[in-house]
């Protein structure tokens, strides 16, 4: 089964995902991220930071994805383990239409395009969400920040990423991301243990 935990910068995905290693030890799962599970992610932040241009930027963290799906993914599931993913397709959904506004037409259309045929469909996502101002506020002012990590353009990822929650219930859980850290991962790790319960098969996209 794969989970994926989805969110703007900020909104508390690493500090979950700590928890999460915890709270679901007794079910081994595969804990993995986008970008940066194979040496294509150093490629993907290295355009970021140099500003590349934005398809070039899109499609490295596509080849990112499939590396991804390739060397860590697929194999894991094979073997019928469950696999958390801290960020996975829906980042690109929600981040690269922001970036690639005004480079294409319809920028969505184009990215959903190039995973069609060969990108694993989550069984569930759980996307993090909160007032931009907060999520701005809790970022490490000591750490360099990647262009994407400003409250006008977080702000319009983050409703994109609630535009692919509405078009998606069956897959998406919304979580409130300003409720107490405790709170969020006993919830999340609690609605994951009852998807592993009654998964039967994985459907692919
Ligand atoms: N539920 C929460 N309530 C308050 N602060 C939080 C919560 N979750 C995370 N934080 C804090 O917010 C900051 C950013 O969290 P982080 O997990 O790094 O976010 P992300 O990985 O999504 O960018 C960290 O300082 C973290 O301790
Ligand atoms: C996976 C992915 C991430 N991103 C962005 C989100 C983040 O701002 C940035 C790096 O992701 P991430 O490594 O999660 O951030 P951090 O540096 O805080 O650990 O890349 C995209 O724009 N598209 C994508 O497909």
């Amino acid at each position: 089964m794969l989970i994926t935990i989805e969110g703007i910068d900020g909104s508390g995905k690493s500090t979950l995902l700590v928890r999460l290693r915890e709270l679901l030890a007794d079910l081994d799962p595969l804990f993995t991220r986008e970008p940066g599970a194979t040496w294509v992610g150093d490629s993907v932040r290295r355009a970021v930071a140099e500003r590349m241009d934005p398809i070039t930027e899109a499609l490295l963290f596509c080849a990112d994805h499939a590396a991804h799906i390739d060397t860590v993914i697929r194999p894991a599931l094979d073997e019928g383990r469950l696999v958390i993913s801290d960020r996975y397709a829906d980042s690109r959904f929600a981040y690269q239409p922001v970036v690639l506004d005004g480079v294409l037409p319809d920028p969505l259309s184009w990215l959903r395009r190039i995973h069609e045929g060969w990108s694993i469909r989550p069984d569930r996502t759980f996307l993090l969400v909160l007032p931009v101002e907060d999520a701005v506020s809790r970022l490490d002012p000591e750490k360099k920040r990647e262009y994407f990590e400003n409250a006008g353009i977080l702000a319009r990822v983050q409703e994109n990423y609630l535009n692919l929650a509405a078009a998606d219930p069956p897959r998406f859980v919304v979580v409130d991301a300003l409720l107490e850290k405790e709170e969020v991962a006993r919830f999340i790790a609690g609605e994951i243990r009852t998807s592993a319960r009654s998964s039967r098969r994985r459907p692919r996209a």
